[in-house]
């Protein structure tokens, strides 16, 4: 294998593993037990601005080294600050916050009369080009979203005005807007209708979770749910401390434009990870999309807002563009886009949602789906969602019947896929970006159909369960399923074990429950996790789909002509086929190679250019506010890069020539060229960010599946977590797939298979264990 080595570690890093590089860094400090009231946690978990000056070292219950910090496990909660003295909070009197409301509402009823003139004016994008098919992405599913979502994004704009208005006339810094100076409670006053609306629990907690994923916190019952922001490790880095996008560190200028640095970094060459599967790929894509969706703004009937011209030559000008709009510039010089004459890539900024905190504040994104790992996007986020995917008979989901396949149900928008011919196919599930690839789609097809097998035995088991109960037994089955494969497959390959063991992700073993919930810790998404860290995957897309019949290579599928466009699902063969490739071709490397697929015929929808997903991913992080990379590396625990010089000669010249100073370098690029931490996919940076989340979705989880009946409501017994731990992505692919092709599986899907102790196996092997549904008997 190649080496990847591209953006190296600092000096005293190189060839030493995470532990010895912190030992390296800080050992003069060694604790063993932190004092006071401060807590052994790993670096990234303990807030910047809560650790102290001289940075304590101690051991963690697993016996890694971890940092003594003083708020606990609470992560990076701005209210820390005040534990140093350093915080005040600044007060509005009545009058002036009368005036602010004012002048706020005034200001989004201006948008709006501005929104209603664009859209009449046809500042919409239109069906058929590459940017609309983007917007699908963030397409809502049904009018009750859109207005919902509307509404919420709206009130959030209200705040984020008000905070400006208030920090002109203040004379605030940044600073004081980003570590949360304003405290006071706005619920009793004039901007009291932008505080979020509280969820009301039960006193008595309800055995099933909740489809909107409320209620899973016993105090802050809104933790977790759909349509509220993501949290942050770090403060974000605006402009005006609010909003508006971060400029250059030394010239306060505009940031060179997301395209220049795709085009100048990134390169499509396949450097192939052989030790392990596309299943990484694509469980990793179906894994984000039950955990995170952000929203582009859209007109208020849901149609894409514009900020190019149609011709996509120029960018609109000023009184023609959305205040949403974040064009990206493209060069005339441009290596693909050039020949085509395009200077301007779409790109409309992410939705907001109020604070939960209900006060002013900078602005923050909203996730629209659940945050935690409960299978939304087989069942939905809202109830309404769920009940159009129900059969409401024996607890199945509905399903379209493919000549005696299961397939997903139908879709009924007409929009939403490409091809519009009799008998071509577009799904729905429980995520509205199921169709976005084919690959996609057949995940989708494995769970749901996962679902209607486990529920078609629980009802054979217990006869007098109703639709109702066998329903929710069967969700809940599934449910955990997803965890064990997230936790036990595919995140020590990520990771990487030390990893694993530092946050403390190994599942519990054999019959026994896990204590290790705690309600402080939140279990949000952060804004790093989903704008930067988890988009590694990107770069471990394959953009050929090679399809194999029995004996030979039937197709190769260039991926944008599989985007919104699952046809060839309805192929007696197909599933299988592909199925079969996803568990035997080999993973993409993490790193600057990504496919032309996907940066520059992305969602090209039959025209000669698409979008480039690597010019999106760094301007969203902009747009989302996200500090830049070296802040994130100093917040777990490696050094600052402090000039060009540090970074590997190979791309050393080429990220100088973007950015001015090392400390503009975007989270999602330097992340993605760090050296690999050792047995991960990935760099340090990146592995810190994504084990910190599945730490928050396992610890801030009260339903997780494993937790103890005295913390669990919707507790398995000792003998069904046993049964639960067997899962794998290979049971599910051998009891879910058509059965055309696949009768031997290895036993783990996320690892190259035919190699010792990964050999190709039967599907009635114990070496792929089934789960005894006998427990279920009641
Ligand atoms: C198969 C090909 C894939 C395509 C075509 C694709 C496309 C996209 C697009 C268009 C977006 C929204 C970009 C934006 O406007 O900000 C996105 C977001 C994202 N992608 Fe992918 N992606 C793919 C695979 C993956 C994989 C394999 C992973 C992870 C392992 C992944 C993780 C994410 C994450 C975390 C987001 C952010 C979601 C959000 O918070 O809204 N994607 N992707
Ligand atoms: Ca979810």
């Amino acid at each position: 294998q190649q080496s990847h080595q591209l953006i190296n570690l600092p000096h005293q890093a190189r060839n030493s593993n995470i532990t010895n590089l912190k030992h390296k860094l800080f050992s003069e400090n060694h604790k063993d037990v932190c004092t006071g009231i401060s807590y052994c946690v790993p670096y990234i978990q303990c807030p910047a601005h809560v650790r102290n000056e001289v940075k304590n070292i101690c051991k963690s219950v697993t016996g890694l080294e971890g940092i003594c910090c003083s708020s606990g496990q609470n992560h990076t909660e701005p209210g820390h600050k005040k534990l140093h003295g350093r915080h005040h909070v600044v007060r509005m009197n009545a009058h002036t916050m009368d005036l602010i409301a004012r002048h706020s509402q005034e200001k989004i009823h201006e948008f709006q009369v501005k929104e209603s003139v664009l859209l009449a004016d046809g500042y919409f994008v239109f069906p058929g080009s590459p940017s609309y098919d983007h917007f699908k992405n963030f397409k809502l599913m049904s009018k009750t979203d859109l207005s919902a979502v509307l509404d919420l994004a709206s009130r959030a704009m209200e705040i984020a005005l008000a905070t400006r208005d208030f920090k002109n006339r203040q004379g605030l810094t940044n600073d004081e807007i980003e570590v949360g100076m304003l405290e006071q409670d706005l619920s009793a006053t004039p901007l009291g209708v932008a505080c979020p609306p509280k969820p009301k629990c039960p006193v008595i907690p309800v055995r099933y979770r909740r489809i909107d994923g409320a209620c899973n916190n016993e105090l802050n019952s809104a933790w977790g749910s759909g349509m509220t922001p993501y949290s942050r490790l770090l403060p974000p880095s605006y402009k005006d401390g609010i909003w508006m996008p971060r400029l250059s560190e030394n010239g306060g200028v505009p940031l060179v434009s997301p395209r220049l640095i795709s085009t100048t970094l990134i390169s499509d060459k396949d450097v192939f990870n052989y030790d392990y599967t596309l299943m990484v790929m694509q469980f990793g894509q179906f894994l984000s999309h039950d955990i995170t969706q952000s929203l582009e703004f859209s007109f208020i009937n849901g149609s894409a807002i514009s900020c190019c011209s149609l011709d996509g030559r120029m960018k609109l000008p000023h009184q023609d563009r959305h205040y949403a709009c974040m064009a990206i510039d493209i060069s005339p010089n441009d290596p693909f886009y050039g020949r085509f004459h395009q200077k301007c890539m779409n790109f409309v900024r992410s939705v907001l949602a109020p604070r939960q905190d209900c006060t002013l504040g900078y602005a923050q994104q909203m996730n629209k789906i659940t945050h935690f790992i409960d299978g939304s996007s087989i069942y939905g986020s809202t109830p309404e969602q769920t009940g159009k995917l129900r059969n409401f008979e024996k607890g199945m989901l509905r399903i379209f019947n493919d000549f005696g396949r299961s397939m997903l149900p139908l879709s009924e928008d007409p929009d939403e896929c490409l091809s519009k011919e009799q008998n071509s196919a577009c799904y729905l599930s429980g995520d509205s970006r199921t169709n976005q690839m084919i690959s996609l789609v057949a995940l989708h097809t494995i769970f749901l159909r996962e679902h209607n097998r486990v529920a078609y035995e629980l009802a054979k088991l217990n006869p007098h369960w109703n639709d109702e109960r066998i329903f929710l037994e069967a969700r809940q089955i599934v449910i955990a399923e997803l965890q064990v494969i997230t936790y036990k497959e595919f995140l020590p390959i990520v990771v990487g074990n030390a990893a694993m063991e530092e946050f403390r992700l190994s599942l519990s073993q054999g019959l026994d429950y896990s204590y290790d919930y705690d309600p402080s810790v939140e279990p949000s998404v952060t804004n790093e996790f989903a704008s930067a860290a988890f988009r590694f995957g990107h770069s471990t897309v394959d953009g050929l789909l090679k399809i194999f019949g029995k004996e030979r290579m039937d197709e190769m599928i260039f991926l944008p002509e599989i985007m919104f466009q699952p046809n060839r699902m309805r192929k007696l063969f197909f599933m299988d086929e592909l199925l079969s490739t996803l568990t035997t071709e080999p993973l993409q490397q993490v790193d600057n190679n990504i496919a032309e697929a996907l940066t520059r015929y992305m969602f090209r929808a039959g025209n000669a250019f698409g979008i480039d997903l690597a010019s999106l991913n760094i301007q969203r992080g902009r747009d989302h506010g996200l500090r830049p990379y070296n802040d994130y590396r100093e917040l777990v625990g490696l050094t600052r890069i402090k000039s060009f010089d540090e970074l590997n000669p190979k791309l050393r010249d080429k990220l100088k020539s973007v950015y001015e100073s090392v400390n503009d370098i975007d989270l999602w690029v330097g992340g993605l060229l760090e050296e690999k931490a050792p047995e991960s996919i990935v760099g340090f940076t990146f592995r810190d960010i994504i084990a910190d989340q599945f730490y928050r979705l396992k610890k801030g989880d009260r339903y997780f599946f494993e937790n103890h009946p005295s913390i669990n409501p919707g507790f398995f017994t000792p003998e069904q977590l046993q049964q639960l731990r067997k899962t794998s992505m290979s049971r599910l692919i051998c009891d879910n797939s058509d059965g055309t092709l696949l009768a031997r599986q290895a036993p783990n899907a996320f690892k190259k298979p035919g190699v010792e102790g990964n050999e190709f196996v039967d599907c009635n092997s114990m070496e792929i264990p089934n789960i005894n549904l006998i427990f279920w008997r009641e």
